[in-house]
């Protein structure tokens, strides 16, 4: 039985202002005991993240790393090792906003996982087409490359201390959501192409769904057979909305 992770990517969003809002908010609301939840703040934030949600029911992550462990002469990056004093337990890897607007690449994106998880973080993989993919057919085979590129560099191994994020593209901030059936198709694939080298492996990976998620939508989503939760872009920047998603992947 697989633990739901339900995660709340705050991006480029906040001011210390608007993140302690939220921080009360948050620590208003009622959280099912049965599942983990998320945030990742912008870098700024995370300190004052951590601070405010020090009891530890809702864990914090950064939004990207550098492909280093240790400090170093880097401007303007994150080593994984600052993370881990900065109080993050997860790290989101490959968000389609780092892979498209800012051109990394799925070399890059092994080298961060790698990074994470040498930090004893847990990487939170990033998958997903485009709609020209998706109109092309290719949803299947952009998905399943971008996770092989993991699988090949690291072996499959490497998913038993991560979580996976299928994120169609046109579905972020969009307020197109994908289907349960659309999202469930990929979720299934993914877990497909894991269980083909390690059964054991597939069957304990979380695969969270993001896209416009919101409370609405968040119940009938979570109950597809191989969607564990989500990651919530634009509706988790409001306490409450997150609240009732969080509370829908309890159910
Ligand atoms: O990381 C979160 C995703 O990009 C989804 O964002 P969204 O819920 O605003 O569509």
């Amino acid at each position: 039985m697989r633990r739901p992770l339900v995660a709340g990517n705050w991006k480029m969003h906040g001011t210390r202002a608007s993140v302690a809002e939220l921080i009360e908010g948050l620590c208003r609301q009622e959280l099912p005991v049965g599942i983990d939840v998320a945030v990742f703040p912008s870098s700024l934030h995370i300190a004052q993240v951590v601070h405010g949600l020090a009891d530890g029911a809702v864990k914090v992550g950064a939004q990207d790393c550098a492909a280093q462990v240790e400090q170093g002469a880097l401007t303007g990056e994150l080593a994984t090792s600052q993370l881990v004093d900065g109080g993050c337990e997860l790290v989101l890897v490959g968000h389609s906003e780092r892979r498209l607007i800012l051109g990394e690449s799925d070399e890059v994106v092994v080298g961060k996982f790698v990074a994470v998880q040498k930090a004893g973080l847990i990487p939170v993989l990033c998958l997903g087409e485009t709609r020209e993919q998706r109109e092309a057919n290719a949803t299947l085979g952009v998905v399943g490359g971008q996770l092989a590129a993991v699988i090949d560099a690291l072996g499959v191994e490497s998913l038993k201390r991560a979580v996976v994020a299928y994120e169609p593209v046109w579905a972020i901030g969009t307020g197109l959501t994908a289907t349960p059936e659309q999202a469930q198709e990929v979720h299934a694939a993914i877990r497909a192409q894991v269980a083909q080298l390690d059964a054991e492996v597939a069957s304990g990976l979380r695969i969270l769904y993001g896209g416009s998620v919101k409370a609405a939508s968040a119940a009938e989503l979570f109950g597809m057979q191989d969607i564990d939760g989500g990651l919530v872009g634009g509706a988790s920047l409001n306490a409450d909305e997150f609240g009732a998603i969080c509370r829908a992947a309890g159910n």
